[in-house]
C-alpha cells in the first residue's frame, strides 16, 4: 500500500522544490489584480508552484478562487500583475505554441469543418510543413479522439461531446510542451466525460507533454492526476496543500476505486474544501 504524501506547499520557500532540470513550469511569488469600481482586488497572491516536465497536475478550489485567473495567466492570456511564469525557465511575455489551452467550451468556429478548425492552430504553428503533412497532423489527432468520420462535418452540426474531441485535437495538434485544461467535461454527461478523460490520458501518456487541469470533480482530479494541487479560497489566494497520487499507470477507473489509499485520498481533498 502506498502512503500519503501531502505537502504544504508554503513549507516549500521560494527556490524550488525540483531540481530545476526537471521542472516545465515555474510559477514565483505569482500575484493578480483586478481594478474593480471599488478599488483592487487581489486575487492570487504569493502564489508558488512547480510543475515538473511531463506531470499531470490538477487544480481544486472553491469557485472564484482563481483557477481561471491562474491558468489563463500561464497561457498568456492574462496579464500577470507581480512575480513570474516561466516555461523550461524562459519567462513567459505572452500566448505562444509552447501552450496549447483547452477550454470548458472549445469555441470552434462553427461553419468549419472538423479538420479545418485544427487546420487552424496547425497551420499557424507549421508554416513550413507541406500542405499534405499539415492535413496528416490534423487528422491524426482527429483520428486519436475518435472522430475520423467526421473530418468534414460542420462543427456546428457535432454534438458538445465531439466539438470537445475536436478542442482536445486541435490542441494537441499543436504539439504543445504544456496542455493547460480549464474544466473541460464540466459541461459533458458522465459517460462522453469518462471516454474523453481516457482519450485524453492516452494521448498525453503518448506525446509526454505536461498537463494542467482545473476540476471541480474530486473523483476526476484524483484519477488524472500525478499531483492534485489544492488552492485556498480568495482573495489573496495561493497553493493551499498539494497531495501526491501515488496510483500506477496505466490506470483504470476500477483498479482507482479498488485501491486502498482511494477514499484516504479522496477524504483529504474534501476536508481540504470543507475548512
Ligand atoms: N476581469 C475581471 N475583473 C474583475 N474581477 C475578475 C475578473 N475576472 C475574474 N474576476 C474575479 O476574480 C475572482 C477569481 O475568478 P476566477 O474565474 O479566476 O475563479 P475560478 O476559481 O476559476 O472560479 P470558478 O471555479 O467558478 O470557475 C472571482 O472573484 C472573479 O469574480
Amino acid at each position: 500500500m502506498s502512503t500519503i504524501t501531502a505537502n504544504k506547499t508554503t513549507d516549500f520557500g521560494h527556490n524550488g522544490i525540483f531540481p530545476s532540470n526537471e521542472v516545465m513550469l515555474d510559477l514565483k511569488n505569482l500575484k493578480k489584480v483586478y481594478p474593480t469600481p471599488k478599488g483592487d482586488y487581489v486575487v492570487l497572491e504569493d502564489l508558488n508552484l512547480q510543475i515538473k516536465k511531463e506531470e499531470f497536475v490538477t487544480i481544486i478550489g472553491h469557485s472564484g478562487c482563481g483557477k481561471t485567473t491562474m491558468l489563463s495567466m500561464i497561457a498568456g492570456l492574462n496579464e500577470i500583475s507581480g512575480g513570474n511564469i516561466s516555461v523550461l525557465g524562459k519567462y513567459i511575455k505572452g500566448p505562444g505554441p509552447d501552450r496549447g489551452v483547452i477550454f470548458q467550451a472549445p469555441s470552434l468556429m462553427p461553419w468549419m469543418t472538423s479538420l479545418q478548425n485544427v487546420l487552424l492552430g496547425v497551420n499557424q504553428v507549421f508554416p513550413h510543413a507541406t500542405k499534405n503533412q499539415r492535413n496528416d497532423i490534423a487528422k491524426y489527432y482527429l483520428q486519436k479522439v475518435g472522430l475520423e468520420n467526421a473530418f468534414h462535418k460542420k462543427a456546428s452540426d457535432l454534438s458538445q461531446g465531439m466539438q470537445q474531441r475536436v478542442g482536445i485535437a486541435r490542441a494537441f495538434a499543436i504539439k504543445p510542451k504544456v496542455l493547460l485544461l480549464d474544466e473541460p467535461f464540466g459541461m459533458l454527461d458522465s459517460l462522453t466525460r469518462g471516454e474523453l478523460q481516457d482519450i485524453l490520458i492516452e494521448i498525453w501518456n503518448k506525446e509526454k507533454i505536461t498537463a494542467v487541469m482545473i476540476t471541480h470533480d474530486v473523483d476526476e482530479a484524483i484519477f488524472l492526476a500525478d499531483r492534485v494541487v489544492m488552492m485556498t479560497s480568495g482573495p489573496k489566494a495561493k497553493i493551499g496543500d498539494i497531495l501526491n497520487i501515488d496510483f500506477e499507470r496505466p490506470r483504470t477507473r476500477k483498479s482507482v476505486l479498488e485501491h486502498d489509499d482511494y477514499y484516504t485520498y479522496r477524504k483529504h481533498l474534501i476536508d481540504f474544501l470543507e475548512h
